[in-house]
């Protein structure tokens, strides 16, 4: 578990809850990814992605959603559309006005996960 300044710098629970907002409007305009998510619940897929970032980034929360191989396998996600995602969360970050150095730390957060979520 990572110290809590990245959850700070991210501006807390209303701050994530914002930036996960702007974020599945992002997804919900590209082309790219948006058949993946015909048929799923958005608020709770906006749910469990602010308080997956929460835990993540040190935050008071915890992560209580599905299992990232398991809710990922059969989507055989490619490794350009884990590409369009990360895109997505830039300009959902730059929306929010958040520092790179702050969008940067975040970033390599997420990096880790490709090898969970691409190709299964
Ligand atoms: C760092 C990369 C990613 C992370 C951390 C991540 C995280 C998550 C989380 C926390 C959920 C919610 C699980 C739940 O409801 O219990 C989720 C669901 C989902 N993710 Fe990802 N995801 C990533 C990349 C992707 C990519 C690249 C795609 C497709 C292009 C994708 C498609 C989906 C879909 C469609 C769902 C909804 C599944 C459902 O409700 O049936 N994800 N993801």
């Amino acid at each position: 578990r990572t110290d809590a300044s990245l959850y700070q710098e991210l501006g807390a629970k209303q701050g994530i809850s914002d930036l996960m907002a702007v974020f599945v409007l992002e997804i919900a305009q590209d082309e790219r990814v948006i058949h993946h998510f015909d048929n799923v619940d958005i608020d709770r897929f906006h749910r469990m992605l602010s308080q997956h970032l929460c835990e993540l980034t040190g935050g008071p929360c915890e992560y209580t959603g599905a299992d990232m191989v398991e809710v990922h396998t059969g989507m055989a996600i490619t490794r350009a559309e884990f590409n369009a995602i990360v895109e997505d969360l830039i300009t959902a970050m730059e929306k929010e006005g958040i520092a790179v150095s702050t969008q940067n730390r975040l970033l390599a957060i997420l990096a880790e996960f490709h090898g969970e979520i691409v190709g299964q």
